[in-house]
């Protein structure tokens, strides 16, 4: 039985329940429940803090699981990201009040907060600054404010929690995170679950695909297909298929969702009529 790690709270939670369950698999009922079976997929759910999944995995007594890139980093655990999933995505940076630095250089003999000291730390050491790094759990905005840090290090989404507490960021962007699927290092070559763990990355793969991707159909003339399937050339080639009328031809591919639109508009400025689109539900690619 495939035993794979899912975050039990957060940012992560909801999206990765909500991706597991698309890719067809069963999700726990309750919030309070910290394990179950999928019996039918052969399955186990293991529901933890997303923080500790990385270490769970690099320990061997689960064979992957779904976290932060950023949580993966700062935990220093010996596991790696083989999937990424595109939700709970963010920046992680630096900041602080208006006029206090403007630059990394600038933070020699500050003291920064963070709940990500392994990130900061490394990255500091990386460039060169002595600044002391004091950990906090959460709510870190805060630190400035009640003289705990000149300086912070967090995830910025929208960055309504930097702006409600009168903070700016600074300097470059320390690293872009989303939710990814790991593995302990070395895993894969070896293991018995490898054809398993394959079958539940490809089934994600097919979510993410159906998530991105829309079925665009259009009939058109003979004589503009080149230029119409230039406009839709599909993941592999589209399907061409004639048309009781001489001279005329349907063609169907996969187009990226967000331009479906402007290739709606180019096909039909081409000729092309009846175009549809309609969602793809699941996928093997
Ligand atoms: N506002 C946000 N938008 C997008 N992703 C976020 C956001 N906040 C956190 N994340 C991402 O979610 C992961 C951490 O989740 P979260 O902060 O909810 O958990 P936690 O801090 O470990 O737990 P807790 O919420 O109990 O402190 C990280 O990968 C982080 O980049
Ligand atoms: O840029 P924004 O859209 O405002 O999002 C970023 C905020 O979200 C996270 O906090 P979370 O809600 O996880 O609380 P925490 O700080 O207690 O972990 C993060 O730590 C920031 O505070
Ligand atoms: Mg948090």
């Amino acid at each position: 039985m495939l035993r794979i790690a899912v975050p039990n709270k957060g940012s992560l939670s909801g999206p990765a329940a909500e991706m597991l369950h698309e890719a067809g698999y069963q999700q726990r009922r309750e919030s309070k429940e910290l394990r179950i079976v999928d019996p039918e997929n052969e399955v186990e759910f293991f529901y933890l803090r997303p923080r500790d999944i990385a270490i769970y995995v690099s320990s061997g007594r689960l064979d992957i699981g779904i976290t932060g890139r950023d949580l993966l980093i700062d935990s220093g655990a010996n596991a790696e990201e083989i999937l990424p999933l595109g939700f709970a995505r963010s920046t992680f940076r630096f900041a602080t009040k208006p006029g206090t630095a403007s630059g990394i250089a600038d933070l020699s003999g500050m003291t920064v907060a963070t709940s990500y000291e392994g990130i900061v730390a490394k990255h500091l050491a990386d460039h060169g600054i002595d600044a002391s790094v004091v950990h906090l759990d959460g709510a870190v905005e805060t630190a400035i404010e009640l003289g705990v840090a000149e300086v912070i290090a967090d995830v910025v989404e929208t960055g309504t929690s930097l702006r409600n507490a009168g903070l700016e960021v600074f300097g470059d962007p320390i690293m872009k995170s989303e939710a990814v699927v790991v593995r302990r290092v070395g895993a894969g070559t070896s293991e018995d679950a490898e054809p398993k763990v394959q079958q539940f990355l490809r089934r994600l793969q097919g979510v993410l695909v159906a998530r991105t991707y829309v079925m665009m159909d259009y009939d058109c003339r003979a004589e503009h297909l080149e230029k119409a399937v230039a406009l839709t050339p599909g993941l592999e080639s589209p399907t061409i298929s004639p048309l009781h009328n001489e001279g005329w031809v349907a063609v169907r591919a996969m187009v990226p969702a967000k331009e479906a639109q402007r290739i709606m508009d180019d096909l039909y400025a081409l000729g092309a009529r009846a175009i549809l689109t309609t969602a793809i539900h699941a996928c093997r690619l």
